[in-house]
């Protein structure tokens, strides 16, 4: 079966966001060096060193139960670090013998679920975090409220309405107003979305993001997940088992994970046997530039599933084995065919993305095309 060409354009990199270039040192707002916290026996976080620049977002993302919540409630200053040391706008707030308790901290804190105060009015939820020094009349306080209702995307009305009267991303945006109104430099959400349904959840976001941005309010967000990490963030920073497994700019971290386990947490990874020879990997779908070996021989070689293009002047050819469905895409999983005079029966199996369903029936015979670099990891 012949099949029309898929245009075939290399994978551009996103504008960058303002993740300052430059010594990295030089404009951080939060440093966190080599902190260790246990609960009991068990050590929950294994010497994690993180450094944040001034009005950025960072994700911390990881599986369950890898320490995200504990160094977020660390940098809160809702527990201590038993060694290391956290530093906010160059003051160390925990580290040696000091430790600043959390209201000290010009910090602010959204937790999963909003947690407003349920017989408060949403006006008052927010007010609750006003400088009384600041907002003296109550005149005053009601402006400012109603400024940070619209800061996130809320009408003023809603200042009169209870909690229970809001949709669960109103609420959230609530929290944040209330977050916001204390004027924190940094703002720390714990998964604040993950209740929401996925809609609400990717409209609360980008409004919550628009609102931390236009603030300039740098940003914690832990998340388990990956899509939220890399779309919400200018740095992401990938967390396991207490680590940080890798930190970076969401491109990077994504198209260049430093390592297997990091490569298939993040999304869909297709992984080749290779045997690596200075920046060329040979491996079932033909030689792959791989940018900046750190090994040689037998590798691992990871791709991108959209980096697999079905092109009829492909040189690759393989044999659809299965489809599944999404709606804007179907993943196709397929055969390579391997060398003529290899064993025809152990071509090795990929998966792939497409948009065309109709293109891709099982038994149908592809022709492929790979397009940009690939990452070789240790064998
Ligand atoms: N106060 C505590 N006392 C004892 N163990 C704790 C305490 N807080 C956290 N832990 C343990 O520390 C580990 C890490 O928990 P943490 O909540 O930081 O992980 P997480 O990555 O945020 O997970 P999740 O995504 O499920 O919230 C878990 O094994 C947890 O049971």
């Amino acid at each position: 079966m012949t099949v029309s060409p898929t245009p075939v354009p290399a994978p551009s990199r996103p504008a960058a966001r303002s993740v300052p270039a430059g010594d990295p040192a030089s404009n951080s707002h939060l440093v966190i060096d080599n902190v260790t916290k246990s609960f009991g026996d068990v050590q929950v976080l294994h010497g994690v060193s993180l450094s944040v620049h001034r009005g950025i977002t960072t994700a911390i993302v990881g599986p369950s139960g890898s320490g995200k919540t504990t160094l977020l409630r660390l940098i809160a200053g809702f527990e201590a670090p038993d060694s290391g040391s956290i530093v906010l706008a160059d003051e160390v707030v925990a580290g040696g013998t000091r430790l600043v308790p959390a209201h000290r901290r010009n910090v602010g804190y959204v937790a999963q679920d909003g947690a407003l105060f349920p017989h408060l009015s949403v006006g008052r939820n927010i007010a609750f975090g006003l400088d009384r020094k600041k907002f003296r009349s109550r005149a005053a306080a009601e402006a400012r409220v109603a400024e940070l209702l619209q800061m996130v995307s809320l009408e003023p009305a809603y200042a009169r309405r209870r909690p229970d009267e809001l949709s669960g991303g109103q609420q959230q945006r609530v929290a944040l107003a209330r977050a916001l109104a204390r004027e924190p430099e940094l703002m720390l959400l714990d998964e604040p979305f993950s209740a929401l349904d996925a809609g609400l959840r990717v409209a609360t976001r980008k409004a919550v993001a628009r609102t931390l941005a236009e603030a300039g309010v740098t940003a914690i967000l832990v998340t388990h997940d990956q899509g939220e990490a890399l779309s919400f963030a200018d740095q992401v920073a990938v967390m396991r088992r207490g680590e940080l497994a890798q930190v970076g700019n969401p491109f990077v971290v994504y198209t260049r994970p430093s390592d297997r386990e990091t490569a298939e947490f993040l999304g869909d990874a297709v992984i080749l046997e290779a045997d690596l020879k200075g920046s060329l990997a040979t491996c079932a779908l033909g030689g792959i530039p791989v940018r900046r070996p750190t090994c040689q021989g037998k590798v691992h070689l990871m791709l991108r599933p959209e980096q697999i293009r079905i092109a009829t002047d492909g040189p690759i050819a393989g044999t659809v084995l299965e489809t599944d469905f999404f709606g804007p895409e179907i993943t196709v999983r397929l055969r390579l065919h391997p060398p003529a005079g290899a064993d025809q029966l152990h071509g090795e199996t990929i998966t792939i993305r497409h948009w065309n369903a109709s293109l891709a029936q099982p038994g149908t015979e592809l022709r492929l095309r790979v397009i940009g670099e690939g990452v070789a990891f240790p064998a």
